[in-house]
């Protein structure tokens, strides 16, 4: 297959390592052997989701898809934290264009990922709340280490994950666990998550989680590419094209909602009480 050539390959390394040099917030490094990529987020001290972050991960995926990657890890500079989700103190007393901005860069990135034609590994190396959850779900494979917490969490801030996030959630843990998990906006501990469903293997170290990363990957070695992401679109795009048909809408909405007094008091009630930084009065 064109992809697996050396040519080809070299190419690939070539345009993403001129490409991380560009865009300091996603490093992505190429396995020569195995032709696998691993994008490793690295916004300090949390990749909390910015548009500066949202849009480097967008256009990674891009070049990913464009180059044909042969499997992606998708992982955290962070030994703490994979994400943090959104960025809190963007979404507080926001500039409505850059929201609006964030939100439509945001389900570009979950069309891009939840919908690539390689196959996709998490190493959830830290904490995953809301946004990190939805990284996460987005791949196709989650290996997570011990002591970290991970889930959807919008119910506790004030609103509610948007359809597709919750059809991808319901695809992985079930509709009852889902809605318990949605409806308390629970956050799960490594182990638990593993007893849910929420993740699929655990890992005492980043080494071995990036090992059966790797080995998940390798899954797929002799299985012919167009059919395996023929499959998955199958199994994928209801879940998008509801997304594609419905996203200037949920973004009108969304730039409302956020805007909101009544949301901003809740998040403003949120940060106050969960984060260590405050907001400047
Ligand atoms: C139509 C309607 C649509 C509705 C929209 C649906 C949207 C669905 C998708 C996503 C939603 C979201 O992602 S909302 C974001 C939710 N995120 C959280 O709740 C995480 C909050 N943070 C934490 O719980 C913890 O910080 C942590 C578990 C991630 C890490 O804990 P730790 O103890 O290791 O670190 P600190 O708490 O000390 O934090 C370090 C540092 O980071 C700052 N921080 C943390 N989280 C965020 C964040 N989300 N945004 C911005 N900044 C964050 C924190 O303030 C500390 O800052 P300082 O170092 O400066 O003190």
């Amino acid at each position: 297959m064109a992809f697996r050539t050396a040519r080809n390959l070299a190419y690939f390394s070539n345009y993403i390592r001129n490409y991380s040099t560009n865009g300091p917030l996603v490093n992505v490094t190429v396995n020569e052997k195995s032709g696998f990529a691993t994008a490793t987020l690295q916004r300090p001290s949390v990749n909390s989701l910015n548009l500066e972050l949202l849009t480097e991960i967008s256009h990674t995926l891009q070049q990913l898809e464009k180059n044909k990657c042969r499997g992606l890890i998708l992982t955290s500079a962070s030994n703490k934290v994979f994400s943090a989700g959104l960025d809190l103190f963007e979404l507080h007393k926001p500039n409505a264009d850059k929201i609006k901005q964030m939100w439509s860069t945001l389900q570009e990135v979950w069309i891009k990922l939840y919908g690539s034609s390689y196959p996709t590994v998490a190493v959830v190396n830290g904490h995953a709340p809301a946004g990190g959850c939805m990284l996460a779900l987005s791949c196709e494979y989650r290996v997570m280490l011990n002591n970290f917490i991970i889930g959807l969490n919008e119910a506790q801030i004030g609103f509610s994950a948007p359809m597709w996030l919750i059809d991808g959630m319901r695809n992985t843990i079930g509709s009852r666990q889902a809605e318990f998990a949605l409806t308390a906006g629970t956050l799960f501990k490594t182990e638990e998550a593993l007893k849910i469903g929420l993740v699929d293997e655990v890992a005492q170290s980043k080494e071995e989680a990036i090992e059966k990363a790797e080995k998940f990957l390798n899954k797929f070695a002799k299985i012919p590419p167009h059919a395996r992401s023929m499959t998955k679109a199958a199994l994928r795009g209801a879940n998008i094209q509801a997304l594609v048909r419905n996203k200037d809408e949920e973004v009108r909405s969304y730039v409302d909602f956020v805007t909101d007094s009544q949301f901003q008091d809740s998040l403003g009630e949120f940060i106050e009480l969960n984060l260590k930084q405050k907001l400047s009065k």
